[in-house]
């Protein structure tokens, strides 16, 4: 692999919303240092060093409280950069981890005791080569209580992947949605196929997440506010928030963080549901204990 990548805004603008006293980014990443955390040998991209230190600033920036740092496709299994990031943050971050399904109970209780709450299974073919769902399953069955699985996949994959999904004994929570097109409108059948999945389990949550991904008519992203809100308001005990810095494999369309940001009140748009969104419900799943 070449060049290395920057996919983050270098000044993002101060949001106009300003999130409630105790908010928590619950969908952010960090990269490296590679100098002291190289990236995977897999990786399907190599960005630039986006470590604790830019993290944290903008949490402050943005008028964040805490984060929960999910483990980025770039470090494999490797969780040393994430539960690093978790160790400095002085309480204020937990993480989502990804492991060889092969783990030991032992190194999840490690895992556990670093700061992570939750496994992450990417089945996107353009991040990782393979997702085994037999060994995923297996994992998941023997988690440090009160961890949940968090899913990353498309939506054309969503139908094939429902079998896998109800067999896992945990929490679900899936990430940006299952990618719809949000281009359908909310009653598209991308939402209708994503309600159907909610409706199946009452312990499934979802990130409605990535409006710079999901959505190509771009900032301010219309179309996602239309298909999204909708949801947000028939699920307010099943969402969380967050920013998806530093926006991996997004270098040729940065977005504003401030913008994203200002995208929460038009997706939340009541006072309750913001802070089940960005407080009540991220606590509830990361820092319950
Ligand atoms: O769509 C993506 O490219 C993407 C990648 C990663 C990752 O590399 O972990 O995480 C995300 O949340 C989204």
């Amino acid at each position: 692999m070449s060049d290395r990548i920057t996919s983050w805004h270098s000044s993002p603008s101060k949001p106009s919303y300003t999130p409630p006293a105790g908010a928590v980014d619950a969908h952010c990443h960090v990269f490296g240092p590679m100098a002291q955390f190289p990236f995977s040998a897999k990786a399907k991209y190599l960005p630039e060093d986006a470590g604790p230190d830019k993290l944290f600033a903008l949490r402050d920036h943005l008028g964040f409280a805490k984060n929960v740092i999910v483990q980025a496709s770039c470090h494999g299994t490797d969780n040393s950069a994430t539960l690093d990031a978790i160790a400095k943050s002085g309480g204020k971050a937990r993480g989502v981890a990804v492991v060889d399904p092969a783990i030991s109970d032992e190194e999840l209780q490690a895992l556990h005791d670093g700061g992570m709450r939750g496994i992450r299974f990417n089945f996107l073919k353009r991040l990782v080569d393979d997702a085994p769902k037999d060994k995923f399953l297996e994992v998941s069955r023997r988690l440090p209580a009160g961890w949940h699985v968090v899913i990353y996949f498309e939506a054309d994959i969503l139908e094939e992947l429902l079998p896998f999904m109800a067999a896992i004994p945990v929490p679900l929570v899936i990430d940006h949605m299952g990618r719809p097109d949000v281009s359908q409108g909310p009653d598209g059948p991308d939402m209708k196929a994503f309600r159907a999945l909610l409706d199946s389990r009452d312990d499934i949550y979802f990130k409605p997440t990535c409006p710079d991904r999901l959505d190509a008519g771009g900032d301010p992203w219309n179309d996602f506010a239309a298909a999204v809100a909708p949801l947000v308001a028939d699920y307010p005990d099943r969402c969380i928030w967050g920013t998806d810095w530093p926006h991996p494999n997004m270098q040729d369309n940065i977005p504003d963080d401030g913008h994203l940001v200002d995208m929460i009140p038009r997706i939340a748009p009541t006072e309750e549901l913001q802070r089940k969104l960005l407080i009540d419900n991220p606590e509830r799943l990361y820092w319950a204990d």
